[in-house]
């Protein structure tokens, strides 16, 4: 359907303003990864409020029961557990996790789907997602090609009073975080990173994602 895939955020938004967006093209996936605490959910977060015409979230499955109000397709696919490991086995997913005895995925379809809509997918994700991302990205008829953002603390010990203030997690949890966080700032040293940002100010933060994402410098 699309013979264009925009590098230039900023140029698919004046065409797409300009005429239909089934002309225009598609915007590559923005993939925003880095340790936890690091302050990945709060960047995507200032981007989907500050653009919510442009960026967007992916809807993942998860094994979990509906919650009242949650809508199939929306909040999630639920989908059972048996079912959730079929579609392990079948690769459908980016990257999946187990969290409090309940499995959450994001598949490749629903990066797919939202792209195709005219949408630049946000998708804030662990190392190891990162990795498949890039597998997939590599095969020769991959419909996924995202841009690869690290968010860096700018050292550990404010990453670690972060994860403290944030108060979500136990000590267990804090050290774990801790731990895992040295790989995957190990892993960042490595190159594979379209974008290494340093979140120390917010802000300036902000306007460095911003600015990498509408290539605006
Ligand atoms: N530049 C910053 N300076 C100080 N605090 C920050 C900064 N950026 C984010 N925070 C705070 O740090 C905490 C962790 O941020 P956030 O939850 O966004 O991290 P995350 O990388 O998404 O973590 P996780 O991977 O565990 O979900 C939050 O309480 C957030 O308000």
């Amino acid at each position: 359907m699309f013979d264009v895939y925009y590098d230039n955020i900023l140029q698919f938004l004046l065409d797409k303003a300009a005429t239909a967006w089934e002309d225009v093209g598609q915007c590559p996936p923005i993939v925003i990864s880095g340790p936890s605490g690091v302050g990945k959910g709060t960047l995507c977060q200032r981007l989907l409020d500050a653009y919510p015409e442009i960026f967007a979230t992916t809807v993942s499955h998860t094994t979990r029961k509906p919650r009242p109000g949650e809508v199939e397709g929306s909040a999630y696919y639920f989908v059972s557990r048996d079912k959730f490991e079929s579609l392990i086995t079948e690769g459908i997913f980016i990257e999946f996790a187990e969290f409090n005895g309940n499995l959450y995925g994001t598949s490749k379809q629903t990066v797919i789907d939202q792209t195709a809509r005219g949408s630049v997918v946000l998708l804030d994700i662990e190392m190891e997602g990162v990795k498949q991302l890039k597998e997939e990205q590599s095969k020769a008829d991959s419909q996924i090609n995202p841009r690869f953002v690290f968010i860096r603390p700018p050292n550990f010990e404010a990453l670690e009073a972060r994860l403290r203030r944030r108060g979500t997690e136990d000590e267990g949890s804090i050290q774990r975080r801790l731990a895992q966080a040295t790989t995957e700032l190990a892993y960042a040293e490595t190159g594979v990173h379209d974008k290494i940002i340093i979140n120390d100010d917010l802000d300036k933060a902000f306007q460095d994602l911003e600015d990498f994402i509408l290539k605006r410098s």
